[in-house]
């Protein structure tokens, strides 16, 4: 299972250094089958969501290696349409296979992700899109049957900018007859990043981060080299580890402007916020000031999987916040944890009012989901004593790169027990 132990009370000091983004390299990876030839992607963050990606790619008969931060993908040849069940159950992403593999074969079995930690997680958006697009799909005994003689272009509007069924979309389209327009498309840097990608294997895209984008269908790709954008959210992880402990810490190798909605919220809570080229540095000397009010919202807003660390840092502030999750109904698991530590947290459906403690105690808590377990080793770092965080490999290696040796890097007492 894995287990953090922490002991708290150092001052976090230096430099770290970002790794590529999880929510970029997924649909890029998914992205790479399209071509029917070679994908060199770089900047690939070793976590344990792209090692269970890279498994289904070689299962379907892909040809992946994985070598420092590059992986390669050679998806030649004629790819098994039936995606493996046991990651798709495991990994609700896996789910953007779909619109690669309709785009390229017309035809794909994949199984319902299902719910997850944090939410129901439906996929209607994501199925109405592909039907938009001539697909037709038939739901049964846990799987989905997608497939088509061809796809054409067509108008969508999303209810809601979902960034999956964005991809999903995109990924399809690609290969589309005609114009696709997505409208009420998610704007979330993701997206711009797999459509640059999509673009140099040959893809006609435009709009990607805005919330048009349009997508002239074509028949021919190639192979295609790309470095893959940087976590935001790990870089805002690593902000907040130093703000908790009062540190000074500079975030290297970032995109500062995809962390604005992060960097005024802790502006707000009296850190001081130094932003360069490609690095921030970050130093908050005092005990944070609580911030009124932090509601999550699609980018460019406040983003959900910053809730649970921002909630971390205001339990140890001066004052009460109140936190609004509008994206993900059931994302507060990680609050149980951390009032086991001392935080002083109320939730009242979709809110969760937060009063700032003088001290938050050592306890052994259990990480729930992934960022919530990212909030638990940051309530660590500033707690009086030991913390132990339980389900390190179910959940935070889903998304942080060696979480424990960077931290460990800046001054941090953290080890993993891998029993
Ligand atoms: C791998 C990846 O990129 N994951 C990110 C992606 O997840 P994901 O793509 O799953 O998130 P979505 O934007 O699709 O979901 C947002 C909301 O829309 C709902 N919804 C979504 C699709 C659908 O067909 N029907 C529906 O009702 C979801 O239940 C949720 O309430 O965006 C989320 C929101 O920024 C992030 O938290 C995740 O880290
Ligand atoms: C919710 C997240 O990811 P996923 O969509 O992969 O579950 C996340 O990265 O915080």
């Amino acid at each position: 299972m894995g287990k953090y132990i922490i002991n708290g009370g150092n001052r976090l000091e230096g430099e770290v250094k970002i790794e590529g983004s999880k929510n970029a390299v997924l649909p890029i990876l998914a992205a790479s089958i399209i071509n029917g030839g070679e994908s060199i992607i770089h900047n690939v963050p070793y976590l344990k969501d792209v090692n269970t990606l890279f498994n289904v790619l070689n299962t379907i008969g892909c040809s992946c290696s994985f070598e420092g931060s590059t992986m390669i993908v050679n998806s030649s040849g004629d790819l098994n349409i039936n995606i493996p069940e046991k990651p798709v159950r495991e990994m609700r992403s896996s789910i953007i296979l779909m619109g690669a593999m309709l785009g390229r074969f017309k035809r794909v079995k994949i199984s319902f992700p299902g719910g997850c930690e944090i939410g129901l997680r439906p996929i209607d958006l994501h199925l109405a899109g592909l039907k938009l697009l001539g697909a037709k799909i038939v739901e049964s005994h846990g799987y989905i049957l997608c497939e088509c003689d061809r796809l054409y272009g067509n108008e969508i509007h999303l209810d809601y900018p979902s960034v999956g069924a964005t991809e999903n979309i995109m990924l399809a389209a690609v290969s589309a007859e005609g114009v696709t327009i997505i409208q009420n498309a998610a704007r979330e840097p993701e997206i711009a990043d797999l459509q640059e990608f999509l673009n140099k294997m040959g893809a006609k895209i435009t709009g990607g981060g805005s919330s048009t984008i349009r997508i002239q269908g074509v028949r021919e790709f190639q192979n295609v080299e790309h470095t893959v954008i940087p976590d935001r959210i790990v870089a805002g992880t690593y902000m907040v580890a130093a703000a908790i402990t009062g540190g000074k810490v500079v975030i290297r190798d970032i995109i500062p402007e995809h962390i604005k909605p992060i960097i005024s919220k802790l502006g707000e809570s009296g850190c001081k916020i130094y932003r360069y080229d490609q690095s921030i540095g970050i130093s908050c000397s005092k005990r944070p000031n609580a911030v009124e009010f932090v509601k999550t919202m699609p980018y460019p807003g406040f983003p959900t999987d910053m809730q649970a660390q921002m909630m971390a840092l205001m339990c140890t502030a001066k004052g009460t916040s109140i936190f609004i999750e509008t994206i993900f109904e059931n994302r507060y698991k990680h609050a149980e944890e951390l009032i086991k530590m001392g935080a002083d947290i109320k939730i009242e459906g979709r809110a969760a009012i937060v009063k700032g403690v003088n001290d938050l105690m050592g306890a052994h808590v259990v990480s729930r989901d992934l960022r919530g377990g990212a909030a638990l080793v940051l309530a660590g770092l500033a707690a009086e004593g030991t913390t132990i965080v339980d389900n390190v490999d179910i959940h935070i290696d889903r998304g942080y790169d060696s979480l424990d040796m960077k931290l460990r890097s800046l001054g941090a007492d953290i080890t993993k027990d891998e029993n």
